[in-house]
């Protein structure tokens, strides 16, 4: 049975028509019926399907019946498109033997599937080139032909071409699948090892993991042990996703499932741990995935001092399959109690965000995202700072460290001038720049400060949404670097602390203070708003006293109008924080980031 097995991802750009052709497999292969095709099924989060990208790997078996009359076993593992996620995709990979890079065949090849690509040359998947919506009318299969073979640098002249709209030629890379990508290896008489590629919580199961077997088998009602922890566990159940939930016997060696032990603390089955028989247990865990750094870091919130401990469980049961998110107790004077999360980049950032609000019913501010720093004390200590407030007194320091990655971008020849510009204007240098045909690529070495704020979304911009990219970490360099700090009435307001470039700072702390003045209410007396660098002031506006009470003019009058202002009041108070007699917005402490949005 097992060489009947093939497990395989689908690499593609944001929009390339992914999740299309996932649902075009599963019409063939008959796991669902017409109205439940109805919606995409692979993206099952709500925060998914409203954006359109993939986020969470989720995995979906299929039993095809080839046109040599044999069924196999098909178990497609998703993967997510968007820069910020090539750590799962990595994950998503190290489960599978092959992998149908599919490319839009009227736009071409994107830094992001180039990235993925190599992940998948890397880890010895058989990649098949797949050009997707062949349909439209401006798809040009041999120019893209030529590019996949130019810039990712794999055999590209026996493409297959689909639509996955209409179904053409979808039967044909099954096909392909089939004869192309080998049968997981692996020996079934061996003693379990069964890699956790994914886990998530649920309130009725506990935690509930996605695994590949990689030797042995997993039956249920078996013993089985999680190699990092130690402890042992009953399987309560085995399945798979068909994409219906289906319990089965057991999992057999070289297949992908779910398997739910009971397990109910939260860190109970890490993502890239090992499960084994707690009878007779492996030698050694499975290697793991790399563990991936988390970059960015803001300060969150509960608006409601009384959530703060939901919150801590909440962000517990998150980081179960999102080993990326990172967290630690925080205090701000201007917040109270909260946490310093690390996130992969911004939407990221903006998608836990998103989580907690909506599937932990929670209401949270968030500070200005930051990048961590490194600080050199003239002691010779070397202190990791997250938090710009944190950043000591300068007198104290020797050097201050920032991120730099290396930004690899892809564009059309025309945008090379835009591209430079905006790379310049970010403190980027060049590397290198390489011509394939009329398309680009072009290296730059980028403070990571500068591009996790608003980098992509300028470059989408400029480029008329051609360019694409993608970044590594590469190391931390001294720089010019000082803290720029906000004091509102006299007070300083931690949670509004940024640190900037020199040659930058005095502007942006004008803008900021502009940008808050326009931002906090006004209230019943004037608010001063300063900001300063050390202890020099570099810029002061003033909120001018509000003169009359809001509802005054509705004493007496409707008053249903005088609710529905107050409600109105209400919500817009949500996202506030008092800051002693001042009530401050979530959109102030995004301010820091208002910058660029001249542009
Ligand atoms: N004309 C045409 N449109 C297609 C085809 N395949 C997909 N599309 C459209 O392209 C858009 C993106 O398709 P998706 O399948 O959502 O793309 P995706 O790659 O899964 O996107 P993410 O989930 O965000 O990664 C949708 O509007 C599809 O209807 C095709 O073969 N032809």
């Amino acid at each position: 049975m097992q060489d009947h097995i093939r497990n395989f991802s689908i690499i593609a750009h944001i929009d390339h028509g992914k999740s299309t052709l996932a649902d075009r497999f599963i019409q063939i292969c008959g796991g669902l019926s017409e109205r439940e095709m109805a919606a995409q099924v692979l993206d099952s989060m709500d925060i998914e399907r409203e954006r359109g990208i993939t986020i969470k790997a989720q995995a979906v078996r299929l039993n095809y019946t080839a046109d040599n009359g044999e069924t196999y076993q098909l178990n497609l593992i998703d993967t997510p498109g968007h820069v910020d996620f090539s750590y799962e995709v990595s994950r998503s990979l190290a489960a599978c033997e092959g992998a149908l890079l599919v490319v839009d065949a009227s736009q071409g090849v994107e830094a992001q599937s180039v990235a993925n690509c190599y992940t998948a040359i890397e880890q010895d998947l058989d990649v098949v080139p797949v050009l997707n919506k062949i349909d439209l009318p401006a798809a040009e299969p041999e120019r893209v032909i030529t590019q996949i073979e130019d810039v990712i640098g794999i055999e590209a002249r026996d493409a297959l071409t689909c639509s996955a709209k209409t179904g053409l030629g979808v039967r044909e890379i099954l096909e392909q699948l089939v004869s192309r990508v080998p049968p997981p290896q692996g020996n079934p008489q061996g003693e379990l090892q069964a890699l956790i590629i994914d886990s998530w919580f649920d309130n009725y199961l506990g935690v509930v993991s996605l695994v590949r077997i990689v030797n042995g088998r997993l039956a249920k009602g078996e013993k089985i042990r999680v190699m990092s922890t130690g402890q042992s566990h009953q399987v309560d159940h085995v399945g798979y996703a068909s994409p219906k939930r289906v319990l089965c016997d057991a999992l057999e060696c070289g297949e992908v499932g779910i398997v739910i032990a009971g397990i109910k603390n939260v860190d109970g089955a890490p993502v890239g741990d090992t499960l084994t028989s707690a009878e007779q247990p492996a030698q050694a865990p499975l290697p793991g995935f790399q563990l991936v750094q988390p970059r960015v870091f803001a300060g969150l919130y509960p608006v409601d001092a009384d959530d703060f401990e939901d919150f801590r469980e909440a962000l517990q049961k998150l980081r179960l399959n999102d080993s990326a998110l990172n967290f630690e107790p925080e205090t701000s004077g201007a917040l109270g109690f909260g946490f310093r999360c690390g996130f992969l980049g911004m939407l990221h950032m903006e998608i836990v965000q998103e989580r907690l609000e909506r599937e932990y019913s929670l209401n949270l501010i968030s500070t200005a995202p930051t990048v961590v720093y490194k600080a050199m004390t003239r002691g010779g200590e070397e202190l990791e700072v997250e938090n710009p407030a944190e950043l000591p007194d300068p007198a104290t320091l020797e050097s201050v460290l920032e991120p730099v990655i290396l930004a690899r971008i892809l564009l059309p020849q025309e945008f090379i001038g835009a591209v430079m510009q905006l790379c310049m204007e970010k403190r980027g240098t060049q590397r290198k720049m390489q011509y394939h045909g009329s398309q680009v690529s072009m290296e730059f070495e980028l403070p990571l400060a500068e591009v996790v704020l608003n980098f992509f979304d300028r470059l989408k911009s400029i480029s008329r949404g051609f360019a694409s990219f993608e970044y590594e970490f590469l190391r931390f360099e001294p720089a010019d670097l000082v803290k720029l700090e906000v004091m509102i009435n006299g007070d300083k307001v931690d949670a509004l602390a940024t640190i900037a470039h020199r040659a930058d700072a005095e502007r942006r702390g004008r803008q900021l203070a502009e940008a808050l003045r326009e931002i906090i209410p006004r209230q019943m007396f004037d608010v001063a708003i300063q900001a300063s660098i050390g202890s020099r002031i570099i810029a002061r506006t003033t909120v001018k006293a509000l003169r009359k009470n809001v509802t005054a003019k509705c004493y007496g009058g409707d008053a249903t109008r005088k609710r529905k202002l107050l409600e109105k009041q209400k919500a817009g108070k949500k996202r506030m924080k008092q800051f002693g007699k001042v009530e401050i917005p979530q959109d102030a402490f995004m301010a820091v980031l208002s910058r660029d949005q001249k542009d």
